[in-house]
């Protein structure tokens, strides 16, 4: 197992930063690590995310894991751990990045829903999935595949919520992706980096006990 799954899998949640502007982006990663989450990923559609990855990495790095994601093919990949992503997500699987992932020492979690494409990620080297979109699936969706696909570690992303977080723990994910309901972009733009500091903290509390 690499580091970085080993971290992912202690952690338990990633936070997703899409579209978050430069000049809010640093107070509200303080925000989030104030509440106890570790684990950074800045969306490679995000204006300047390259710039604010490595970043990221110089100002955070000794406290917080700092990764890319929506990394949808090679160039997108190259861009990212050339700025410092310590590990790759995508919403589909490009074995190409896998690959690439896989070589330079990067952990790559790419996107997944089938079960045919759960196995053709792990047979490319992926070390764990993202099983995407996880809300309109249901962790229902999750117990049933985990069964034969015990081995692989999944990660559930997409409408992960405070309501239904300890469902997608009990269907068998290893972690969860959070966007939205995490690093809520209102509050962002409104300053109030004391309610996302406080969302953090319920949402670490709520996996703490697993
Ligand atoms: O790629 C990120 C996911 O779409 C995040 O979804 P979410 O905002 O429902 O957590």
């Amino acid at each position: 197992m690499s580091q970085m799954l080993d971290v992912l899998i202690r952690e338990k949640i990633v936070a997703i930063f899409r579209n978050i502007e430069d000049k809010y982006a640093d107070q509200a990663a303080e925000a989030l690590l104030d509440g106890g989450i570790t684990l950074m990923e800045i969306t490679m559609n995000t204006q300047g995310a390259a710039g604010m990855i490595s970043r990221w990495r110089d100002k955070y790095g000794n406290r917080a894991g700092i990764g890319a994601g929506t990394v949808l093919d090679l160039t997108m990949a190259k861009e990212a751990v050339a700025a410092g992503a310590q590990f790759l997500i995508s919403p589909n699987l490009d074995e190409a990045v896998v690959d690439y992932g896989t070589k330079n020492g990067i952990s790559v979690w790419p996107g997944v829903m089938t079960p045919t494409e759960i196995v053709r990620a792990w047979k490319a080297g992926a070390e764990a999935v993202k099983i995407f979109p996880m809300g309109t699936l249901g962790w229902k969706y999750l117990a049933e595949i985990k069964a034969p696909l015990d081995k692989i570690p999944m990660m559930a992303t997409g409408g992960v919520d405070l309501d239904n977080i300890q469902d997608y723990f009990k269907a068998g994910a290893c972690s969860v992706g959070m966007g939205s309901k995490l690093v809520n972009m209102e509050w962002v733009r409104e300053g109030r980096f004391d309610l996302l500091t406080e969302r953090a903290r319920k949402f670490a509390d709520a996996v703490k006990s697993l």
